[in-house]
């Protein structure tokens, strides 16, 4: 299926999804959707199961019940493998290679085409520390490389796992900016933070808390039901129930 087609599809289909950790159950029947050509926000305080849920939808987390659709397949399935691009929280990039050398070598895994290279290193602004070895690169430049892997090939649904960590304010806002780029695109991104102020930016938001999800909405909505001035505040106000 092209992207075009999965324009107003639904890309990600969460459904009573259950995770235990560590003999806790760290994910408490959770459901939501990611409709294609959208960016869905993930947050939450640390530790309420965001990582989780982002490996469940990834295919790398074991489950203890309920269902994750992904473009149509169980999450997981081999035929997913280069529709999806995944960037964790802790860098996944060879500290012996230059920034060119590996995207070089995870271009040729995803069997992305050798322009794609070019592509990612202009959009995560990287173009300045391209051969330099990743090894020297700053703790936010080392997450752009990461973050420029998840990018090759096109994949149709983009999971990221807090990408601005660490990041100055103007190269977040180029982020977000790319990131809705892509979206409109017609790719499908699930995007975690901590951050609220980044909370505003997402098309629609899934807010969690202590494994399960207290708001599914968009930020518009979910200020005008709590009332609140800022999301900050929405969050808050859901916390204690005030809402
Ligand atoms: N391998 C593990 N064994 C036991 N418990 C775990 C394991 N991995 C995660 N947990 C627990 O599961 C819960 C959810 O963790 P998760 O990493 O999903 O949270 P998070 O919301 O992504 O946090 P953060 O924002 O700090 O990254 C936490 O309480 C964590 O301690």
């Amino acid at each position: 299926m092209t992207i075009q087609r999965m324009a107003n599809s639904v890309a990600v289909s969460v459904d009573g999804l259950r995770v235990v950790r560590g003999g806790r159950e760290v994910v408490r029947g959770v459901a939501f959707e990611v409709p294609a050509g959208t960016v869905v926000g993930l947050l939450g305080p640390s530790g309420c199961g965001k990582t989780t849920v982002l490996r469940a939808v990834v295919g790398v987390q074991v489950v203890a019940g309920g269902s994750v659709t992904v473009l149509g397949h169980p999450a997981g399935s081999a035929a997913l493998r280069d529709r999806i691009g995944y960037s964790t929280q802790s860098p996944s990039v060879y500290a012996d290679l230059t920034v060119r050398e590996n995207l070089r070598y995870f271009a040729s895994i995803l069997k992305a085409p050798a322009a794609d290279v070019d592509r990612v290193v202009d959009e995560v602004g990287l173009k300045g520390q391209v051969d330099q070895l990743v090894a020297t690169l700053s703790g936010g430049e080392r997450g752009r490389a990461s973050l420029a892997v998840a990018l090759l090939g096109r994949p149709e649904l983009i999971v990221l796992d807090e990408p601005t960590v660490d990041l100055d304010p103007v190269l977040r806002e180029e982020l977000w900016t790319l990131f809705h780029d892509l979206a409109d695109r017609g790719a499908a991104l699930l995007v975690s933070s901590h951050v609220m102020d980044e909370a505003a930016r997402c098309d629609r938001l899934l807010l969690m808390r202590d494994g399960g999800l207290l708001a599914d909405d968009t930020p518009a909505r979910l200020r005008e039901r709590t009332g609140a001035r800022d999301l900050e505040q929405a969050f808050l106000a859901l916390v204690r129930g005030t809402a």
